[in-house]
């Protein structure tokens, strides 16, 4: 059966029209620029975005924040669900996540902003291949690095004031051993491709930045 065949419903060529009218990816590279930001809970992903968008002309989106706006929406369908995944620290499925990223963009792109800082996202490989394939490819990788000890030092100062369900110490486990398991190999991922910048982030947040800008300084004319 071909494309346009008069033998076909016209409801099935009417959606192979329009799947074949929706690009894929749905915005290219020459549209829009996406970085990923990732690292381990708590290591100031979030913190040094909001540095950069500061500092240069991003939208930052976090998957994590699209998330628990979406668990506290009124109506919606996946508030429990998304709130069991973040507790226990689990990754929730790539479509709800993508989703929301996708809707996101395409609000930014329709006012004329299209470069994209996306924090802490794709946090496990079949995130990462289906968001390339149909929403965005990737320029690089933001891997900020630091050791377990003072990521859950942070997490539990965050937790004093935060209201997260997930800043205490038995979800920060579990959120340590998904980023091991599950998140670490898309990094491994993308190390393959060389598109990787690594930022140590042991230091005061104003170091790291200053590394974090030094690292990336032939790039921001992206
Ligand atoms: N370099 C740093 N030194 C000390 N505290 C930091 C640093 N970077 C971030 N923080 C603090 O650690 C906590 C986690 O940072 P955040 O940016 O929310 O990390 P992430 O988004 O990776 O979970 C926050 O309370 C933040 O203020
Ligand atoms: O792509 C994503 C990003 C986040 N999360 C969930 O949201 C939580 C919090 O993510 P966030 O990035 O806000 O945490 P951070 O690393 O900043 O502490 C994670 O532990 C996951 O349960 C997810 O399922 N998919
Ligand atoms: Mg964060």
């Amino acid at each position: 059966m071909k494309l346009g065949d008069p033998e076909i419903p016209i409801e099935v060529r009417e959606k192979q029209a329009m799947a074949a009218a929706t690009p894929v990816p749905a915005f290219s590279r020459d549209e829009v620029k996406v970085i990923f930001v990732l690292g381990g809970p708590g290591v100031g992903k979030g913190t040094q975005c909001a540095h950069l968008v500061r500092d240069y002309n991003f939208v930052h989106l976090s998957a994590g924040d699209l998330l628990r706006a979406e668990q506290a929406r009124e109506g919606s369908e996946f508030g429990e669900l998304i709130s069991t995944y973040i507790r226990e620290g689990k990754i929730v499925p790539q479509e709800i996540t993508i989703a929301l990223l996708r809707n996101a963009m395409q609000d930014e792109v329709k006012t004329g902003r299209t470069k994209f800082l996306i924090d802490g996202f794709p946090r496990k490989m079949d995130q990462a291949v289906k968001f390339e394939e149909d929403v965005a490819v990737s320029e690089f990788t933001l891997y900020f690095e630091c050791t377990e000890e003072v990521m859950l030092h942070r997490l539990l100062k965050r937790g004093e004031t935060s209201g997260r369900a997930d800043d205490n110490i038995e979800s920060i486990k579990k959120r340590f051993k998904t980023f091991v398991e599950t998140s670490m190999p898309v990094i491994d991922y993308y190390r393959t491709q060389n598109k990787v910048i690594t930022v140590p982030c042991e230091k005061t947040k104003e170091e790291v930045y200053d590394l974090l800008k030094e690292k990336i300084s032939d790039r921001m004319s992206i």
